[in-house]
Order: structure tokens, then sequence, then C-alpha cells
């Protein structure tokens, strides 16, 4: 295994000048382990930039300017200052661009508020690199890493940037960038004139070893950032909800402008009025008709969501997948480290006969040192996997009594695990001259490479199905000597290309045990309370995994599905077969993304766990995909949507609970939005048709919207679960917070508000005779009362006025204390009144606001009567639902 893989070692095509320039500085550099000074390292990040691939640049401040400055509230406010100004009320146009500058600073809060969300969950899931600085060896962001930096390179890491390889000897997994699963060896250059330079190339995997290198191309010039900026230009697809929120804001802006049009149009036609005059009117009711809340609310509500699921060690790579997370029916996981706790130790060995579980202090008889032997020569010598670290911990225990040799050996060749033949050979000089051969892997493929016959095998089946029944990972194990026949005095001839022309001797079985998380069976129990079904995926063997699965209370029903019968099954039989299988064992990679097809295909929403490199299709189709923070690799982690931070099942459980709260609130704020608008559109329109004195002026609106925007962005935000949010089927996949059913609710609460306060101004400004300015007083009081009392409403629908009054929102009463200073503000203050066209209390007002707010209340109660089942469950769920917990075994 030498770099024999073809890759070139300094790609030329398409580096930039900058580039060629900053290597050819890179090289002058002395290759000492000083490492650069932090003081240049800092002068050369802010002369290069950060260590940050095209795609992964954060979007700049000005972006958010400019979102913020074509804004259509925003134009429509400026428009109407102007308008106000022209008209030459001075006192008109600083209020409303006062309120310009007002929103102009809650947008921007709230951008950095989400922006600050998302930003830390980048620097959660950034990488870190190893250099030397000053002498020193630090951790720093990858993205802070330079050109000339010293890195220093560690089994496990993750190369930061390109760089030349000058010291130590590390393997690299270049899968990424060759396609090659393979590591390739590398070691620095020799330095003679025709050895070409070594590189080490950004975004490759250090399998093995440790080394120092020099840093000679960062960001989009590394090899993968070449390739890389091309992959990851796709930009991801806009998701349900947004597409949702798209068309309805398309359609309601398109009634805002007509309807505007045709105000302004009868005003000037139909009443005579003044054209700007009548333009205030339009602009007007084009605010109160335009729900910019709603995108605000999405995009809110699922920064935030993410970062609060960063808070319980979930990470969101894909902020729509919290949208997803709410309508989950099927989790698919692995077993090893989401289910078991990856904690292995090797606790029975077997040759011929009964296994011999493992006991302190008791010597082993030799056929079953062999077979220990054999299974720590087959493993590398300082591994990452937890059940080869196993083997190494038991053999080098010394009541096991292994010759010295064989726990320092270092293989001179090795035959790796793959796919297909899930088998690992190694060979090893041995002490005698001769070349030894160890092989470990799956039973059966061990068996295969022996060549057993179908007696012996018959035998082995049942001893394996005995230890695997236990929750054991049973691993064959077998050796021999390279030639098979021969002395050790002649050179041996080449190996062959194949474990299977090794010429291998069983010898017996390694048993290893991997303990269920203590979590593990309390949240499938609320997952199954849920609606949600969880199946097993695993390459594991039948045995195995449904032991495992019993004993963490998965399944009770027995049948196991393995990646060999599944590959006799149409799609159409696959679909059917999985409604009543949870546990799919002997899978390779291929299956699972087959799987998760064929389940979505019967329509399940899934979410699927994985960490390998090859799972990551599977992980991509997926409606949710989820990686491991602490055993997956990078690649799987790239896949997912999100990423646990401490593998632990139970925080999949905790963010579907997350995902469905959030869902609930964009449902809930949604509705408030709708209903909260109609008052405003009523107040607006009417009195302009009825010949009224005008009601609500813009000034009067935009002091609304201050009030509206967070109370859907902070109140609805940080409202806690529903009691019953685990315990009722997830959504149905067609269910939308913007839908006709939710938008009507909305529309009839506010109708409600619309037809009282109407009937108030009427009667205050007909029969009672009060003054324009004291009547609409006591309308705006009403109205900016019933705002709150909408929220309180639409808080928790299901449950009554009083646990809706009571705590369990932080910000509910806040937001009362701020209605009542706005509203004295607006009437005590002389400058704010005359500018809101108000006059003082009277008594009379004060009593008509009253009568009106509790006339709301009675209209709230009523509407509540009605409102569309919170996420009603479609069919096709019941039926996966039933299928799941009835279905006879
Ligand atoms: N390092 C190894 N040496 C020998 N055999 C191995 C090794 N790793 C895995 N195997 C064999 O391959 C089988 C499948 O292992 P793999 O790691 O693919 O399972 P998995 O799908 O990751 O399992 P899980 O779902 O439990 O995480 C194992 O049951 C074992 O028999
Ligand atoms: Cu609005």
């Amino acid at each position: 295994m030498s770099a024999a893989i073809p890759f070139p070692e300094r790609p030329a095509s398409s580096a930039t000048y900058r580039a060629e320039e900053a290597a050819e500085a890179a090289r002058h550099i002395p290759a000492t382990p000083e490492g650069l000074t932090a003081a240049e390292a800092a002068s050369r990040l802010s002369r290069d930039g950060p260590n940050l691939l095209p795609a992964n640049q954060p979007a700049s401040r000005w972006v958010v300017v400019r979102k913020v400055l074509t804004e259509p509230m925003f134009l429509m406010l400026l428009t109407a200052g102007g308008i106000y100004l022209v008209l030459g009320s001075r006192g008109e146009a600083l209020f409303l661009l006062a309120f310009v500058l007002a929103v102009i600073g809650l947008t921007l809060v709230q951008e950095g508020r989400t922006q600050r969300a998302l930003d830390a969950l980048r620097d959660l899931s950034a990488p870190k690199a190893l250099v030397q600085r000053d002498g020193v060896a630090v951790r720093v962001p990858g993205t802070d890493v330079v050109v000339g930096d010293w890195l220093l390179l560690q089994e496990g890491d993750r190369v930061a940037a390109d760089a030349e390889l000058c010291s130590g000897s590390v393997s690299l997994d270049e899968s990424l960038l060759t396609g090659e699963a393979l590591p390739v060896e590398k070691q620095p250059a020799t330095g003679q004139p025709d050895d070409p330079v070594v590189m080490v190339f950004a975004s490759t995997v250090v399998t093995r070893g440790h080394g120092g290198a020099r840093v000679t191309e960062v960001a989009a010039n590394t090899a993968v950032g070449r390739i890389g900026g091309a992959l990851n230009a796709t930009v991801e697809p806009p998701s349900q909800l947004q597409q949702a929120s798209r068309k309805l804001v398309r359609q309601l802006g398109v009634v805002a402008v007509g309807l505007s049009a045709a105000l302004v149009l009868l005003g000037v036609w139909w009443d005579g009025r003044p054209l700007l005059d009548s333009l205030l009117s339009g602009i007007a009711l084009a605010m109160a008709i335009l729900p910019e809340e709603i995108p605000v609310i999405l995009t809110v509500f699922l920064a935030l969501g993410a970062w609060r699921l960063a808070g319980q060690k979930v990470l969101t790579r894909r902020s729509t997948a919290v949208e997803a997370l709410g309508a989950i029916t099927v989790l698919a996981v692995d077993k090893t480290g989401t289910l078991t706790r990856n904690q292995m130790a090797v606790v029975a060995l077997a040759a011929a006969g009964e296994p011999l579980p493992l006991t302190d202090g008791a010597p082993l008889p030799p056929d079953l040192v062999a077979v220990l032997q054999a299974a720590v020569l087959a493993t590398p010598p300082r591994p990452f996997d937890p059940m080869e670290q196993a083997l190494r911990a038991c053999g080098s225990a010394p009541a096991q009594g292994l010759p010295a040799w064989v726990n320092a050996a270092v293989p001179l060749h090795a035959y790796a695990l793959a796919p297909g033949l899930l088998a690992m050979t190694q060979v090893h000089q041995g002490p005698d001259e001769r070349q030894w051969l160890a092989c470990k892997g799956a039973p059966e493929a061990v068996a295969d490479l022996c060549r057993l016959t179908e007696t012996q095998r018959v035998h082995l089946r049942s001893q394996v199905a005995s230890m695997a029944g236990l929750g054991w990972r049973v691993l064959g194990v077998a050796g021999g000597h390279w030639p098979p026949e021969g002395d050790a005095a002649s050179t041996p001839p080449d190996w062959p290309a194949g474990q299977a022309d090794l010429g291998l001797s069983w010898l017996g079985l390694v048993a290893l045990a991997d303990p269920p998380r203590d979590d593990v069976p309390a949240a499938l129990a609320e997952c199954r309370g849920a609606g949600v079904r969880v199946i097993m995926l695993t390459g594991d063997h039948p045995a195995t995994a449904s032991a495992i699965a019993t004993q963490v209370g998965l399944t009770d029903r027995p049948e196991v599905l393995t990646g060999a019968q599944i590959d006799t099954l149409s799609d159409a039989d696959l679909t059917t077969r999985m409604a009543r299988t949870d546990v799919c064992a002997r899978l390779q990679p291929a299956h699972k993304l087959r799987l998760v097809r064929c389940l979505q295909a019967g329509g399940a929403v899934v979410a699927m766990t994985g960490d390998g490199v090859n799972d990551a299709p599977a992980l991509k189709a997926a409606d949710v995909g989820i990686a491991m923070g602490l055993r997956g690799t990078d690649v799987a982690r790239e896949a997912s949507a999100l990423v646990l931070l401490d593998d632990s099942f139970a925080r999949i459980v905790a963010a579907i609970r997350q995902g469905r709260r959030i869902f609930d609130n964009i449902d809930k704020a949604s509705r408030f939005t709708f209903a909260v608008h109609v008052p405003i559109v009523g107040l607006a329109l009417l009195p302009a048709l009825m010949h009224w004195p005008a009601l609500l002026l813009p000034a009067h609106i935009v002091l609304l919207e201050l009030l509206i925007d967070p109370a859907c962005s902070v109140v609805f935000e940080a409202e806690p679960p529903a009691d019953g949010v685990m315990q009722r089927p997830p959504r149905a996949p067609g269910v939308s917070p913007f839908s006709s059913g939710n938008l009507w609710a909305g529309a009839l609460q506010g109708s409600g508000l619309a037809l009282v306060l109407l009937a108030g101004f009427a009667v205050l400004q007909g029969p009672l005779g009060v003054p324009e300015a004291a009547s609409r007083g006591a309308v705006v009081v009403a109205l900016l009362s019933s705002v709150w009392l909408l929220v309180v409403a639409n808080r928790q629908p299901d449950r009554g006025w009083w646990p809706s009054l009571r705590a369990g929102n932080p910000w509910l009463w806040p937001m009362a204390g701020a209605v009542a200073a706005l509203l004295v503000l607006a009437l005590s203050v002389p400058v704010l009144r005359d500018l809101l066209h108000l006059a003082p209390v009277t008594p009379v007002v004060a009593g008509a606001a009253a009568l009106m707010v509790v006339l709301n209340c009675f209209c709230l109660a009523l509407t509540r009567l009605w409102r569309p089942s919170p996420a009603p469950a479609a069919p096709i769920r019941h039926t996966v639902t039933r299928a799941v917990h009835d279905a006879p075994a």
C-alpha cells in the first residue's frame, strides 16, 4: 500500500494567480516546527480571507440591509411619509419616518438574532485544526488556517487545507477526492531532486499516523475547493412551508394592490377627495392587508428552533429539517452507538464446543488462545473502531496469556473489509520466520473463506444463533500461513488479490457485548405514543439485531428481513413487507437507500440515522437525515439535515417534540396574523365606503404593526409545547399553517372584532354624537387591547381562557404591559395624541372602549367553538400506525 493511487500531486488547472503566488511564498518558509507567529497568521488571515469554501461564505450585512430596503412595507411607509411632506404636515411625516427607523431597527435586531443563532450553529459544526503558532500547538477554527501555517496531523483529523507533508507518516482517506475507499499511505519527500513534493489535501481524513505539514493552499484554491465549489453550488430547494407561504403572500399582495387601487380611485372620482389624501388611505389599506409577518414567522421560528435544538445537543444543518421533524412517521435507526452504547467488550470465545464466557483471571484453554490470538492479529495496531479496540484490550490483558509478539506485531499487508465481503485479513511476519495470516469477520463470510462443509456450517449456524441470541456481536476467526505450504527459508510468493485464495482455516468465534443505552426504552415508548414507528437497520447478524430490538423494546415481532432477502423482493413486495417488519439486518448501505425510498413510497415521512461514508445517499434521500457527531464521518454529517452531538437516540425524540412544537407555533402565529389583519382592513376600508370620517390613518396602522410583529416573532415563538404534543399522531404531510382552514378560522375571529369595533364607532359617532377624535380614541384603545386578546385566544386553542392567561409563556404579560404603555403614551402625551388624531379620554370614551373589549372577549369565546382541529391526521397515517401496532406478528 504505497501512494500508488493516481492523483495529481499539484493540480495546476484553474489555479488563480494569487494561489500560485501564495504557494510560491509558502515554499520559501523554512520547514521548522516553529510555525507562524500569531501576528503573522492574523495579518495573512486579514489579507487572504478565511479558509472557507465558496458555498460556505456567510451572507454579508449588505444583503440584510438591502432586503429591508426593498421590503414593500418599508417602501409604503416612505411613500406615505413623502405624501405628508408634500401636504405640508411635517409632524405626520416625521412621525412616519421615525417609524421607518423603528421598523428598520426591529428588522435588524430580528435578523441579528436569527443570524447569531445560525452563526452559533455554524461555529459548533465547524471543524477545528491543530496548528503551530509561536512554537506551540493550538487548536484554531479551520477557517483561521492560513497559507504557511504548520499543520499538525493526527489520527481522525480532517485536513483543513492543502499542505505539503514535511514530517511523520500518515495514512489518508482520500475517497472524497478520488472515490478510492482504501487509505493512502504518505511519507514526506526525501528531498532528492527528482522526488516530487508529497501533498495532503484539504477535506481528506487522517486514518492513521501523525505528521507535520506546511499549508500551501486554502479556501477555494484547494483541490476540494475547486471541485467542491461546483458541487456545493446547488441551492437547497424551498421547503413545502416556504412555498406555501410565498404563494399566500403573493396572492394577498395582489389583493392588497387591487383593493387599495380601487379605494384610491373611488376616493378621487366618487367622493371627489384630493388625490394625495386618497393615496394615503390607499396606502393605509395596503399596509393593513399585507401579511408581511408570515415570511418573518417562518424564518425566525425555524432559525430559533434550530438554535433551541442545539441546546438539546441536536445540530441543525438545514433549517427546513425542523419543519419536517414534526411530520416524521418512521424513524429508521442503526444499532451500534444509537441504541447501544458503543462500548464493546469481549465476553465469550468459542472453538468447536460450547462458548466459554470470559471471567477475570481464568486461564484460557489452548484452542481458545488461538482464536483470541488470531482475532487480535486481524486487528490494526491502533484501531479506531470500538469493537477492534475491545479486541486489542482483551488480547493485551495478561490473564489471556497471548505471546508478547502478538500485541506488538505490525501487519505487512491487510485485506480490508468491503460491503460485499464482511471479513478482513492481516498478514504478519511471525516469530518463526513465516508469514502468519489472521482473519476476522461475519461468521458466514469467514466460513466461506475457509470453505467449510455443509455439516460444519450447520453446527456453526446453531453456535452463532445461540450466542447472537443474547444480543452479542459474533465474529468468526480464521488463521493460516502464507504460503499455505512451504518452508520459512524460501521467499514467499506475492499475496493473492483476494482473501479467498489465502487458504485460511477456521478457528472459532469471538462474542462482543455492547449494552443498550439506558434512555432508549423510555424514548422508544415516547415514539410509540407519538405514532412514530421505529425500525432498526443494521449490518449486524439477524439474531443479534432481533435480540437487541427485543431487549430495548423496539419490537415484539420476531420477523427480521436481511439484505439478501431484500435483494429478491420487488419494490412493491418490499413496501408491503416493510409494513410488518421492524428489524432489517445484514444490510449494505445500498439497501438502506432502497428501504428509505420504499418506505417513502408507502406514504411515510422517514428520518434515518447513519454514520458511515456509504450511508450518505440514504441520509440525503431521507426526509430528515440524522448523522452522529461523535462517531459519524464528516461525509455522513455533511449529507445529513441534523447532527446528534452526543449520538444519543433520546435526542431524536426530543427533536421530534421540538419540531412539533415549532410547527404548532407557526400554525398559531399564522392564525393570529390572519385574524389581526381583518379588523385593521375593515376599519381602514369601511368608513371610506360609508362616507364616514377616516378611522384608521397610516400612523395607527404603523403603531399596530409595531405591536403585531413582536407578538408573532417573540410571543408565539416562545410558546411552550402543548401537553399532548407527543400523544397524538404525526401531522399529515399536506397539513399547512397557511391552509384555507386556518385562514378562515383566523378571518372569523377577526371579523367578530371588526364588527364590534365598527358598530362601536358608528354608535359613538351617530346616536351618542361623540366627536370624531374621541370616538377614534375609543376604537383605537379597544383595537390595541384586542390584539393582545387575540394572542391569548390563539395560544392554546385546546384549553380554556384561564390556562391560556396563566404562565407558560414569559412574554405574554410583558406584551400586555407594552400595550398599556403604548396606549397611555398615545393618549396622554399631547404631541403624540395630536399626531394620532386622538382626543383626551372622557368617561364616555373609556366606558365605550371597555364595553367593546368585553364584547370582543365574547366574540372570541364564540369563535373558539368553531376552529379547525390543530393537526388532523390523514387517513394514510392511520393505516400505517394501525399496521404497525395491531398487525398479527
Ligand atoms: N473491523 C471489522 N472486522 C471484521 N468484521 C467486521 C468489522 N467491522 C464489521 N465487521 C462485520 O461486518 C458486520 C457489519 O458491520 P457494520 O459495521 O457494517 O455494521 P453496522 O451496520 O455499522 O452495524 P450497526 O447498525 O450495529 O451500527 C458486522 O456484524 C461484522 O460481522
Ligand atoms: Cu401586518
